[in-house]
């Protein structure tokens, strides 16, 4: 025997129905004789008595024994059903039985009556008339009833009695002759009943019971009520919420709701018959979300189930799913690979990337301008570097407020302040453990958090803000910033112990216009992307190669985010023109790249053979004389800003 069989005959064994076989009469030998054909369905107890004393008898067997269903007939039967809540099965009386208890009556006399509980079986009234049999027909309800018909059969000459075991015995008692209407197939008929009910009974049981384990589980409160309002289950968290977690749950059962939960309203949902979701309302100290849904069985409404949930956990799972939204969202998309770029020293930027990711661990920092590509390089560092499975936390401490962006970088405990979530709160360095943070906009972290950051990075712990106890954190720190960090040191707006501390390894990456050589490159592939996003992809390589000598023109202020948007807006023009955009097209879509307009006119002045050159090398000129300008005139700065060299530039300047 397998061990799947071992165990569901264990469980057959536990759950072998217990059926209680229950006459005062001739039916108990009946019962007797057919138990041993059903004892490996079920356990078959006979109980010798009727009535009041049978109803007594199983009242007190049942405190200590288990009787799934109840199998009777006749008159005691019925008033077992009255008198107990357990499922009964009446012993029918089939038409082959009666034929031969008829049959056995005759033998002894032709003057017959046959007398059944409550009704005459309309068929056997039929089958006598149609014969015209002298077979007299007669019900009763009471024990005192029958008693008082066979009197009156025997007042009128009748013999033999046939029916049910008090029929017969009664008979029996008043000197006629009782004939017993039951058949040992009838029985067994009942006990085949008796043996399923019993199967559908345990069944409904184990998955009520499963259903129970789910309720007493849930965090939610949950209470059924029927039409009247009558409690029929309510749950532990239901207790809670209602403010009376010690109350025995049996306790609850079968009370009216306002009795048990005077703030829990059923509301209209038993009247009008229809859902009431969410209603927020206030309970004591408490706010609840009540959801109210109707309970329908076969077509009609039997009840409701009230759902309960305190508003703080509904905040509490909101802030968790945000927060972990928020850590979903923030891996890193992007790989090293993906940075575009030919230029020399952003190649050698690069590689120098990747040794920083693949033989170092210590702190990163990225300067450059708004837009060069801080935070990619960021994500191409982490996704190179030993901690690519593990998250990637990035945040702009420019973008909070200086409380607001303590919490969120150390997190807070329980009370820690005024609006605190209960249980606290991990901060972002708690949820990059073995990941990477971002720390965009350095710069901008004031003075108090500075000391703070400093001393996780010296400790490699963290203390959430109200906490006591710190918490060891293991995260790689790449900090950015567009700001002159070192100005800041000497103008002491920024720590020199934290800039050194965060300066370990450096990037600096150079703005796109000291590396016009990746223009091209980078064009391409932000516009290859723009224009997949637009549905567009064959059309970008035609356009770049009609916009790169504007571009070469442009000194891209906003660097690489700057030509992202171009691109994109590009794209979006190109919908809306069903074509490539022609040279008063790209002034519309992309005004800055384009020089001043000749006063007066609204346009641009006619375009001439070799108009293009002319333009870029006038926009090229004003370009190297505004950056010149914003040197105070220092060549060999400005040179250096423009990513070249100082006679370049002479050069440029006289042509
Ligand atoms: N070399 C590159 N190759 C491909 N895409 C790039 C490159 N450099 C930047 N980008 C893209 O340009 C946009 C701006 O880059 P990113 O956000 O990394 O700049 P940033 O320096 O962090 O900007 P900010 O200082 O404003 O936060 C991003 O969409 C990024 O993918």
């Amino acid at each position: 025997m397998s061990p799947e069989d071992t165990a569901s005959r264990h469980a057959a064994i536990a759950h072998h129905p217990v059926i209680w076989a229950v006459s005062a009469y001739r039916l108990t030998d009946i019962f007797r004789g057919i138990a041993p054909e059903f004892s490996a369905q079920a356990d078959i107890h006979i109980i010798n008595k009727g009535f009041a004393d049978a109803v007594d008898e199983i009242q007190a067997r049942l405190r200590h024994e288990r009787c799934d269903v109840i199998v009777a007939a006749g008159s005691n039967g019925a008033y077992l059903r009255e008198h107990l809540a357990l499922p009964l099965v009446l012993v029918k009386v089939g038409g082959f039985d009666i034929l031969a208890a008829l049959t056995r009556a005759r033998q002894v006399s032709d003057r017959i009556a046959i007398v059944t509980h409550k009704t005459t079986a309309p068929e056997l009234g039929k089958f006598i008339r149609l014969f015209d049999l002298p077979i007299k027909e007669r019900s009763y309800e009471t024990a005192d009833q029958a008693r008082h018909c066979i009197r009156a059969l025997a007042a009128q000459g009748i013999a033999v009695v046939v029916g049910p075991g008090l029929v017969a015995n009664l008979a029996d008692e008043l000197g006629l002759h009782g004939v017993f209407l039951y058949s040992l197939d009838s029985a067994r008929e009942a006990f085949s009943d008796a043996v399923e009910i019993a199967r559908i009974k345990h069944v409904e049981a184990s998955r009520h019971a499963q259903l129970d384990a789910v309720l007493q589980h849930l965090s939610d409160g949950v209470v059924a009520i029927d039409m009247t309002q009558k409690v029929l289950s309510v749950n532990p968290a239901m207790l809670r919420l209602a403010g009376s977690p010690e109350t025995p749950m049996a306790q609850w059962l079968g009370k009216p709701l306002r009795e048990v939960l005077p703030a829990v309203r059923a509301g209209s949902v038993l009247t009008r018959g229809w859902p009431d979701l969410g209603s927020v309302e206030q309970v004591g100290q408490r706010t609840l979300v009540i959801n109210r849904v109707p309970v329908f069985e076969q077509g009609v409404q039997t009840g409701a189930v009230l759902t309960v949930i305190d508003s703080g956990d509904v905040e509490q799972v909101t802030s968790r799913l945000r927060l972990h939204q928020q850590v979903k969202n923030r891996h890193a998309r992007y790989h090293l690979h993906q940075v575009a770029a030919v230029s020399t020293r952003m190649k050698q930027l690069i590689a120098l990337c990747e040794t920083y990711a693949r033989r170092s661990d210590a702190t990163v920092l990225i300067s450059g301008e708004s837009g060069t590509g801080k935070e990619l390089i960021a994500q191409g560092i982490h996704n190179a570097s030993r901690r690519a499975a593990e998250p990637f936390l990035a945040i702009n401490c420019g973008a909070f407020t200086e409380s607001l962006l303590e919490s969120e970088l150390f997190g807070y405990e329980d009370g820690a302040f005024t609006g605190a979530r209960r249980g606290g709160k991990a901060g972002l360095f708690e949820s990059a453990h073995l990941g990477t943070i971002f720390l965009d906009e350095i710069g901008e972290m004031p003075l108090v958090l500075q000391t703070r950051l400093l001393r996780v990075l010296q400790e490699k712990e963290v203390m959430r803000v109200g906490g006591r106890e710190s918490i060891p954190v293991d995260v790689r720190v790449i900090a950015a910033t567009h700001r002159d960090l070192l100005g800041m040191v000497e103008a002491q707006q920024f720590r020199q112990d934290l800039f050194y501390r965060l300066n370990i390894l450096q990037v600096v990456i150079p703005p796109l216009r000291q590396r016009p050589e990746d223009l091209a490159l980078l064009a391409v592939t932000l516009f290859d992307a723009a224009f997949k996003r637009a549905g567009l992809q064959d059309q970008a390589r035609d356009i770049v190669k009609s916009v790169l000598p504007l571009f070469m023109s442009h000194s891209w202020p906003g660097n690489v985010r700057e030509l992202e948007n171009a691109a994109e807006r590009l794209a979006i023009g190109c919908i809306a023109l069903h074509g490539i955009p022609g040279p008063d097209d790209l002034q519309r879509l992309l005004p800055e790249l384009h020089g001043p307009r000749v006063a007066g006119s609204g346009a641009r002045p006619p375009a001439a053979a070799g108009e293009l050159k002319a333009v870029t090398r006038q926009t090229e000129k004003a370009h190297l004389q505004s950056v010149l300008s914003e040197c105070t005139g220092n060549q060999a700065e400005a040179a250096k800003r423009l990513g070249i060299s100082r006679a370049t530039l002479w050069r440029k300047l006289r042509a």
